[in-house]
């Protein structure tokens, strides 16, 4: 019998991100090749023409799985009866600037849009914020959407997470589909702290550790790091825009893992609310290493990761890496306090 479509929201969708997320929702790339789906798609009223030329070829593409399309500059009609809500409206940074740098044009779009979202949307929708500064904007929905449940808003570090794999595979010489297990750890920044300490290769049916294939811990500790944190501007610098493409994959990448479940053994990293694992304050959007079962997330724990390694030593915290988790904690929580101030 075939599946009740699933109304999908993306804000934003005017915008280049949106451009490449909409086609890759409604060919089955985010829920499955078997999931009919409803996009919703909000932009402002300068962007009302644009989104409606995007509507346009959605319907020019005829996507089979595509039941619907709202495109509207309405934000109370964006959000009625959605399940996953998107979020990418908001304002991009230019080069030269810090993420954070585009904070109070986007934390207020983010406490606004949280109320829509908490009266209209479907009960159980899931949010994925991904607009910069992307941890405080979904920060800021979930304090301005009190009964959206916590554990229903994350925000996009999947980007990340597929950076550092895409890094490890040319530098080792392997598919990216070989290589598993990298974490992002904290905000999606130039504090972000890519740890490949549990990180694999499956090659010819055994699991090997990066860190021995590697074999070179100044690199990994020093450059691969650098160059993760700093892909999003190296981007910027190339295209005098931001990636959208690979943003609108990884969010894709992200829904679908939350939604079907991440492969046996497999963790992926997500932004979500700590509930004070890893001596993470309480209460920061944090990016984790998650795995996800019947539509939940829950945060790997270091018992899971010890038993689910097989050769690889040192698995604790260590020192170097608990220095940059807490470094970059310390920055959400900074951000935190600068969003509160933009606000008021
Ligand atoms: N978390 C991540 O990994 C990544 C996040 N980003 C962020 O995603 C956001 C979008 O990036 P792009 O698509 O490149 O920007 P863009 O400027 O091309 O598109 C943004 C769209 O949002 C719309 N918009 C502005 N205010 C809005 C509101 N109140 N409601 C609905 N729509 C609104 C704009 O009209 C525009 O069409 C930026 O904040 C960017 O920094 C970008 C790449 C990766
Ligand atoms: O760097 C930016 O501003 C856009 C972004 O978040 C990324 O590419 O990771």
């Amino acid at each position: 019998m075939a599946k009740d479509p699933v109304r999908v929201l993306v804000t934003g969708a005017a915008g280049q991100i949106g451009y490449a997320l909409v086609p890759m929702i409604a060919r089955g790339v985010m829920l499955g090749p078997d999931q009919p789906v409803i996009l919703h798609m909000l932009d402002i009223p300068p962007a009302a023409e644009a989104l409606n030329g995007v509507k346009m070829e959605l319907v020019d593409a005829a996507f089979p799985l595509l039941k619907g399309v709202v495109a509207t500059t309405d934000v109370v009609e964006a959000c009625t009866n959605v399940n996953i809500a998107v979020m990418v409206g908001g304002f991009p940074r230019k080069e030269g600037m810090e993420r954070k740098d585009v904070m109070s044009k986007n934390v207020s779009i983010y406490k606004s849009q949280a109320s829509a979202l908490e009266k209209h949307a479907a009960a159980n929708c899931k949010v994925l914020v991904v607009a910069n500064p992307a941890n405080t904007n979904a920060l800021i929905l979930k304090e301005f959407a009190p009964s959206i449940p916590e554990k229903n808003i994350t925000c996009l570090t999947r980007l990340d997470h597929n950076r550092a794999l895409g890094q490890i595979s040319e530098r080792v010489g392997v598919q990216v589909s070989e290589v598993k297990n990298v974490i992002i750890w904290g905000n999606h920044s130039s504090t972000q702290y890519p740890d490949v300490s549990h990180a694999t290769v499956i090659s010819e049916g055994a699991e090997k550790a990066v860190k021995s294939l590697v074999s070179d811990d100044e690199w990994l500790k020093g450059e691969f790091i650098k160059i993760v944190q700093q892909r999003g501007a190296a981007i910027i610098k190339a295209r005098k825009l931001s990636s959208a493409l690979s943003a609108a994959s990884s969010a894709c990448d992200h829904i679908r893992d939350w939604v079907l479940g991440t492969p046996e053994g497999t963790w992926v990293s997500m932004g979500v609310y700590s509930d004070g694992s890893y001596n993470v304050p309480a209460g920061l959007i944090y990016s984790f290493p998650v795995t996800c079962r019947n539509g939940e997330w829950t945060i790997v724990q270091a018992t899971y990761m010890i038993k689910s390694r097989v050769s690889l030593p040192g698995l604790e915290i260590d020192e170097f890496s608990r220095k940059k988790m807490d470094a970059t904690a310390e920055e959400l929580t900074e951000e935190k306090a600068l969003a509160y101030s933009c606000l008021s």
